[in-house]
């Protein structure tokens, strides 16, 4: 098996509570110096994932390496090697900002000379140095959010998971993140970053693995992605599943008008050229979404 040059690996890694089977047969490689997204629908099985990498649960069968580490038989190594962002905030926050990050940094043996010039480094890297003498429970969920990161960068691991960490920033503070992650990615930090914000993730991310129903259910460099569109049209008059079903042209039908996969721009004329000809009073008809977005409908349709 490879361990070193794979920072993140797992192998039909399989995890139940009681009668749901959370995981059931997840493989994933994150290399060092990238960017990987890992995608899914709700209850797909990431947070459990992650939470097994982070050494915070334990897997009932398959193989983990974090670092080259088994986090299963070694999780004090791998919490040296890991920095574990969650996507709810912890406790302590009667701690003030300042205390709340020297605290982890002690809690990784950081000398105490070092770890007040690392928490400095941090407050400044997060913009969280005016809250440094605050209590960390007033800080904004989105604050907190940036403390969590700093919190997960204390160590300067050479790992790095996050659960959704942009959902309760704002848009600046977003870019920020992304130039942080990519920044981390740049020093040779294997980022792992799970999101629904697929517009964000697709400008940020190297690779992606698409997880749905506990499994994985593709791994891809982010420019082997198929790059075919889904097209969004919508009609005031005429028939316009009926025109689609009669040319066997496959679209998906919801409130915002019907979604179809197009090959390239010059397919989705023809198909303009082919819906008037047919008669349909076509009102809307436009690009949804990146590449990314495409891919994640394609590999979560089964859903729907
Ligand atoms: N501690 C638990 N006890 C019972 N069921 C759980 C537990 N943790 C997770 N599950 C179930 O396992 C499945 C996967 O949950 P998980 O949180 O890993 O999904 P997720 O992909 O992170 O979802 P989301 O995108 O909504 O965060 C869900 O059906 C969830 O209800």
């Amino acid at each position: 098996m490879p361990t070193q040059d794979h920072a993140v690996l797992a192998r039909d890694v399989r995890r139940r509570f009681g009668a749901v089977e959370a995981v059931r047969g997840i493989d994933l490689d994150v290399p060092h110096g990238e960017v990987t997204a890992l995608v899914g629908p709700n209850g797909a099985g990431k947070t459990t994932l992650l939470l097994m990498l982070a050494t915070l649960l334990a897997p009932d069968s398959g193989e983990l390496r974090v670092a080259g580490l088994d986090p299963v038989a070694d999780p004090l190594a791998v919490r040296r090697k890991l920095g574990w962002m969650p996507d709810a905030f912890g406790v302590y926050d009667q701690l003030t900002t300042r205390e709340y990050l020297a605290f982890f940094a002690d809690a990784h043996r950081m000398p105490r000379a070092e770890a007040k010039v690392r928490v400095a480094e941090l407050l400044d890297l997060v913009h969280l140095a005016e809250f440094a003498a605050q209590p960390v429970h007033v800080l904004s969920r989105g604050q907190k959010q940036r403390l969590a990161l700093a919190r997960a960068l204390v160590h300067r691991p050479s790992v790095l998971l996050l659960d959704e960490p942009a959902s309760g920033l704002d848009p600046r503070s977003r870019v920020e993140l992304r130039d942080l992650l990519r920044a981390q990615a740049a020093e040779g930090v294997a980022v792992l970053v799970s999101s629904h914000i697929l517009s964000e993730l697709s400008e940020i991310a190297d690779r992606v693995v698409f997880v749905n129903g506990g499994r994985t259910a593709g791994q891809h460099r982010m420019d082997e992605l198929d790059h075919r569109t889904a097209w969004r049209v919508r009609a005031v008059a005429g028939d316009l599943p009926a025109a689609l079903e009669q040319r066997g042209i496959a679209h998906v039908a919801h409130s915002a008008g019907v979604d179809v996969q197009v090959e390239s721009e010059q397919a989705a004329a023809e198909l303009l050229a082919q819906l008037i000809a047919d008669g349909v009073r076509v009102s809307g008809f436009a690009p949804v979404g990146n590449h990314l977005e495409s891919a994640y409908l394609a590999y979560t349709e089964e859903r729907r």
